[in-house]
């Protein structure tokens, strides 16, 4: 199966349907694509990044139905195995093909992929590829999410192809963006979990793509944006400074203490007019907590105290908070314990990329005296103050 996206400019890629999980980490919802572009130019031809090796075969007859017979670029904008894993058999089928790749990802490729140095030629950022009539221009992209991405662009058309930056894991027979809510929704989720950690260089990358016209973005996952404006507001939105008036809570409770104190925080908030999501860690989606963390000003744990210190759920929590760096402001913990521990300590000790004000956490003995309560309403009035202010 190909779509053509314009004249001698084709989608070639696959879409993985059932895929339940990426990176083993990832919860894929809606499953992925891994898309994949051929351009046949005046006199030669190029394809921009390959997939999945699982479906080599499919790919491999997408160029076929195409009637692809000579392949004298492979342009790999990003190492990962899931855009540049099919290069090796798309060079036993095309030997003449030279691939393609920035600076950084040339020793990365023959790394990961059995694939021989002088197979490789490194593009420099800014150097144009001539293909008779069609003209790429390479565009260094770095840490969109590894270090050595790159985004490659279609001058004669416009168009931006820039691998998993503005991606979405999202496999749907719509080949351009129909459903603007829901690849919003997918393209936040994406962003969120690769992204994020990213973001003040997401920030500069962005800023050096104004200067190209840009009319469409096709990305190596998820639908193609032809009206890109959609994508490239909501990302200089997500990695922007501001932050929303939102309380995240992520907490996890063995015999209902801890619950009963989240559960009055909760609704003390609402009483409030403040907006709050709270994820029970049990039996979260970590991508819906990764998206709310995307905007919010303030994320308050939840945890018992166990064997000295937070609930396990908890520190995996905390764990993937820091590593994906959001721009929090402010932070706590409320909690229980039985006789002692360092629960509070050893939860804050997980999270030092978090640039965040501390609220003084609350932890009950058990399931909470009245003075325990009025201490959340003291947090509820500090975290009120610091919302007005925003
Ligand atoms: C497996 C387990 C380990 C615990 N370890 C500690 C501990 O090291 N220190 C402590 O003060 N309490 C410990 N506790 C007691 C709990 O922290 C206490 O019962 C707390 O109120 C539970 O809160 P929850 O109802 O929100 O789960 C432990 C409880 C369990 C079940």
């Amino acid at each position: 199966m190909f779509r053509k996206i314009t004249e001698d400019v084709y989608s070639v890629g696959v879409i993985d349907w059932h895929r339940k999980l990426f990176d083993e980490l990832i919860p894929l919802p809606d499953g992925t694509s891994y898309n994949s572009y051929f351009i046949k130019g005046g006199k030669k031809n190029a394809i921009i990044d390959t997939v999945e090796p699982d479906f080599e075969q499919d790919f491999l007859d997408n160029l076929d139905q195409v009637g692809v017979e000579k392949i004298d670029y492979i342009i790999s904008n990003h190492a990962e195995q899931d855009h540049s894993g099919t290069i090796p058999l798309l060079l036993e089928k095309f030997p003449e093909a030279e691939v393609l790749c920035s600076a950084k990802a040339k020793p990365m490729l023959l790394d990961l992929l059995d694939v021989e140095e002088d197979q490789i030629r490194i593009v420099e950022d800014g150097e144009t590829l001539d293909l008779g009539e069609k003209t790429l221009e390479f565009i260094y992209t770095p840490w969109v999410h590894w270090p050595e991405t790159m985004s490659t662009y279609l001058q004669e058309e416009n168009t931006l192809f820039p691998c998993d930056f503005f991606g979405s894991h999202l496999a749907t027979s719509d080949l351009y963006v129909e459903d603007e809510q829901e690849v919003l929704k997918a393209a936040k989720r994406y962003y969120a979990e690769i992204m994020m950690p990213f973001r003040k260089i997401i920030k500069k990358n962005l800023a050096k793509l104004e200067d190209y016209e840009i009319e469409m973005i096709a990305p190596s996952h998820g639908p193609i944006y032809d009206n890109p404006d959609m994508i490239l507001d909501s990302y200089n939105d997500w990695v922007s400074d501001e932050v929303k008036p939102e309380v995240v809570v992520p907490y996890v409770s063995m015999h209902g203490s801890t619950k009963d104190l989240i559960k009055y925080f909760i609704s003390s908030l609402i009483d409030e007019g403040i907006k709050v999501k709270p994820f029970d860690l049990t039996d979260v989606d970590l991508g819906d907590l990764a998206i709310s963390l995307v905007d919010a000003s303030t994320v308050i744990f939840g945890s018992p105290t166990v064997l000295t210190g937070p609930h396990p759920s908890a520190v995996y929590a905390a764990y993937l908070t820091n590593v994906l760096k959001p721009k929090t402001r402010y932070a706590s913990i409320i909690g229980s314990y039985g006789w002692a521990g360092r629960m509070t300590d050893k939860l804050l000790d997980l999270m030092p990329n978090l640039k965040v004000d501390l609220y003084d956490p609350v932890v009950a003995k058990g399931h909470g005296a009245d003075e325990d309560y009025q201490e959340i309403d003291r947090l509820v009035e500090e975290i009120k103050n610091d919302l007005e202010k925003l």
